[in-house]
């Protein structure tokens, strides 16, 4: 019998697979980072085939290392950074330009432009997402229209879009799908009727030619060709990391939230199989869909999504090369008994929830003659948390359900002071469970559940267990003259590179 799921988690800086067994527990686990292209001022883009390449090399890599074969691996589940934008020619498999990342911000000026002529009701309603250069549906467009020939030779069908799960399984199978979390980003899928929508296609110039099939995240979609590894492997989950993270975080009832703390931060609630409009600028998505009894169950989220996170840690180890490891960052911040007036507000790529401001850049304010590399790590690591308070402080406006608990995962969760400061400026215990690669996890749930590794939502759920919980230590009014401080800060960062006169 089959011991293991293989997950396959293609992340913004790394790639990684991993095997989980029977009690979603990690068996063995490859990870490798690849390189980032910043080309201009606000783009970020990644080589489409270093994704594939360091996937495949990892998934490989880990069954030889394990000794495990094709035979072990009931099925593989794949997770994937999200709305980051591939082409690339049907024929040869070949992408046609470098993918646009999501925290690329290039096509910001075609949002302007959407906006003033009064669309953004439109793509609100159908897809519940704001008009955002985050979302890949203006990135494609911006290949369509920037690359020579790509929209005569999309007309012709020649050429096939996706996100990385679509790239990734093409390559692994020949398949040309995508699940509904995923499509869910592009601001081109209606939400609500669960179908590519002719009228956002044509809002935004794009050939249906182009588009895959939108599959459920958890069932059979594809098989990986025998060559890969060993023998054919069911692809039987599919999911965007951070739908996916809520799913293996077991997240699984009305009013549940967790916040991922990778390259960014994203916190997902769970509100069922109702959309729940938001009134506070978070965003309306698709948790996952899945088959029962012969017909399409959707389960919906409201995410609050901020774009630099983790990533300030990485700036901080290779632009200012003052850590050498992000794992130093939390002793050295320990340094500084607090910020010392220091704040960093860290948007490299604009502004997220709820600021939706695209033309924001990165500043530090407060700054003396005293201010130490300690009470920048430590500023850098408080934006974290200060930019989360901003995005529950919306959801609860929204929710009107008081949160009992954050369960928390990804990178930068690891780091215990940014943990219990996070505790401290929300007044929420958060939680850390024992398995943080839960975006991993829940790919290999959507899959085990499809091919019946796992029977029931009910054993997931019972599976998932506390490593640390982290209890809110300040009083309210400290709580508040953080927060001030930060919002003023904020406030000098907005719009800044709009000249206004
Ligand atoms: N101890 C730490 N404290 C703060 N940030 C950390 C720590 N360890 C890793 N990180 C950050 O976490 C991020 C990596 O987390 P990960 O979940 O792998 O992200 P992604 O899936 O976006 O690639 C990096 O941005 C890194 O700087
Ligand atoms: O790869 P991550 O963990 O930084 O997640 C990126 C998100 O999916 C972007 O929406």
């Amino acid at each position: 019998m089959s011991r293991f799921i293989l997950a396959l988690d293609q992340g913004t800086t790394s790639s990684r697979a991993i095997l989980f067994d029977r009690n979603g527990r990690i068996a063995g686990i490859e990870q490798k980072e690849f390189p980032q292209h910043y080309p201009q001022s606000g783009w970020v883009e990644h080589d489409a085939n270093d994704i594939w390449q360091s996937q495949l090399e990892v998934a490989q890599t880990l069954l030889r290392k394990q000794s495990i074969t094709a035979g072990d691996i009931a099925a593989v589940g794949i997770t994937n950074q999200r709305e980051t934008t591939v082409v690339w020619d049907r024929k040869t498999g070949e992408p046609i330009c470098p993918a646009i990342v999501w925290q690329d911000r290039r096509t910001a000026a075609l949002c302007d432009r959407l906006r003033a002529e009064g669309k953004e009701d439109i793509f609100r309603r159908k897809t519940g997402l704001v008009l955002d250069a985050y979302f890949s549906g203006t990135k494609l467009n911006w290949i369509l229209t920037n690359i020579p020939d790509a929209r005569t030779r999309a007309e012709r069908g020649e050429l096939a879009f996706g996100t990385v799960d679509s790239w990734l399984i093409f390559k692994l199978s020949g398949a040309h799908v995508t699940d509904s979390s995923n499509a869910s980003r592009s601001l081109l899928f209606d939400i609500h009727a669960g179908t590519w929508d002719a009228e956002l296609l044509a809002l935004l110039d794009i050939p249906a030619a182009l588009l895959p099939e939108v599959v459920c995240s958890s069932g059979i979609a594809a098989q990986c060709d025998a060559g890969w590894f060993g023998a054919a492997l069911p692809i039987a989950g599919i999911a965007g990391d951070q739908q996916a993270a809520t799913f293996g975080q077991a997240c699984l009832q009305q009013g549940m939230v967790k916040n991922t703390y990778g390259t960014g931060c994203f916190m997902l609630m769970q509100t069922g199989e109702q959309a729940f409009v938001s009134d506070n600028k978070l965003l309306t998505t698709i948790g996952w869909s899945m088959q029962r009894q012969d017909e399409r169950h959707t389960c919906y989220m409201l995410e609050g999504s901020i774009f630099v996170a983790g990533a300030v840690v990485q700036w901080l180890r290779d632009g200012l090369g003052i850590i050498q490891h992000s794992n130093e960052i939390e002793a050295l911040a320990a340094q500084a008994k607090d910020n010392g007036g220091v704040y960093f507000v860290p948007a490299f790529t604009g502004l997220g929830t709820p600021y939706w401001d695209p033309y924001a850049r990165g500043s530090i304010h407060g700054l003396t003659r005293g201010a130490s590399k300690a009470h920048l790590a430590r500023a850098a690591l408080e934006s974290i948390a200060y930019q989360t308070a901003d995005v529950l402080s919306a959801m609860q406006k929204d929710a009107s359900i008081p949160l009992k608990e954050l369960r928390v995962d990804g990178g930068a969760s690891r780091n215990d002071l940014l943990m219990q400061f996070q505790a401290d400026m929300l007044g929420v215990p958060v939680v850390r469970p024992q398995v943080t690669e839960t975006t991993a996890l829940g790919a290999a749930y959507l899959a085990g559940l499809a091919v019946g590794f796992w029977e029931s939502e009910q054993e997931i759920v019972a599976l998932w267990q506390t490593d640390r919980r982290f209890e809110p230590g300040r009083s309210d009014e400290q709580r508040k003259e953080l927060l001030t401080k930060w919002h003023k800060a904020v406030s000098r960062s907005q719009r800044w590179l709009i000249d206004e006169d």
